[in-house]
């Protein structure tokens, strides 16, 4: 796929972005005065409290929130202004509730991630089907790719889902709490697996898993709308904004040179 993002241009990026959801009095700003930049290599985590707008942020990068203000830009161009299908190669999307039809296999379900590639009435040749078996092997599900979605565990569906979102192959890949249902080993494999996918693309995941997260090179801390702190995952200023958003119930401190999170109990 076209790593076309030069070193200079964000892969992503939003400027004064602010969402308005809701109706009538209910109606308020979900998120306000966004400003951010996502390099073309490299993992992001978005973390926050509940409410503080992160799918949301996730949902707008993507171009799947239509009404917003401000701007947001793929590979320099308005995240509006792509066709579709283009965009769609760029930009590989792993929704919170992972939506999927159960009547589907999961090798169906994976190589649904090579259509903007291909086209309805493309077939896949034997580059795409490369590309959904190392999806599969990297997600550990190749060994039931003939079983049906219905069939499969809440952890197990995950994983196909993250499959079908890595075979897209996209330059950016925008994960919404991807270590959903998934089980330690699993959660660590796909932490790995980011690690790795981003020495050469842009990763941009929710996550509510503290621990796993300050595994990402970057966070971005969200409460209420805004940007609370974003840096580097190992800066103690970014560190005491999270245990701030977090009203205290989380410490973070450093274990054998190790920056981990822990329940304040
Ligand atoms: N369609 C909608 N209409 C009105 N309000 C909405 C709508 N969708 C989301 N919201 C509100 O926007 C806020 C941000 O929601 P969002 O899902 O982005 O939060 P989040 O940070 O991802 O939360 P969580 O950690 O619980 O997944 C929430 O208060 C939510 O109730």
């Amino acid at each position: 796929m076209m790593r076309a993002t030069t070193a200079t241009t964000p892969a992503v990026s939003c400027r004064a972005l602010g969402v308005p959801l809701g109706e009538g009095a209910a109606r308020r700003e979900v998120l306000r005065g966004v400003d951010l930049e996502f390099a073309a290599t490299g993992w992001t985590a978005v973390v926050g409290p509940n409410g503080a707008g992160k799918s949301t942020l996730l949902r707008c990068l993507a171009g799947l929130l239509p009404t917003f203000t401000g701007e947001v830009r793929l590979q320099g161009r308005p995240i509006s202004d792509w066709p579709l299908r283009e965009r769609a190669r760029r930009l590989a999307w792993l929704a919170q509730q992972g939506e999927a039809s159960g009547e589907l296999t999961v090798r169906d379900v994976v190589h649904l991630g090579r259509l903007p590639h291909l086209g309805l009435l493309g077939r896949p040749n034997a580059h795409d089907e490369a590309i959904v078996q190392q999806a599969m092997a990297d997600t550990e599900c190749a060994d039931w790719q003939h079983r049906r979605l219905t069939e499969l565990s809440g952890g197990e569906r995950q994983r196909v889902l993250l499959a079908r979102a890595l075979a897209v192959d996209a330059p950016v890949l925008l994960l919404d709490e991807p270590t959903t249902h998934l089980d330690a080993p699993h959660q660590v494999a796909l932490v790995r697996l980011l690690k790795r996918r981003s020495r050469e693309d842009c990763v941009i995941s929710v996550l509510h898993d503290l621990p796993l997260a300050l595994a990402a090179d970057r966070l971005v801390v969200l409460a209420q709308g805004r940007v609370r702190a974003q840096g580097r995952s190992d800066d103690p200023a970014v560190h005491a904004e999270l245990e701030a958003v977090f009203g205290g119930a989380i410490r973070i401190l450093s274990v054998d040179g190790r920056w981990v999170a822990v329940p304040h109990l």
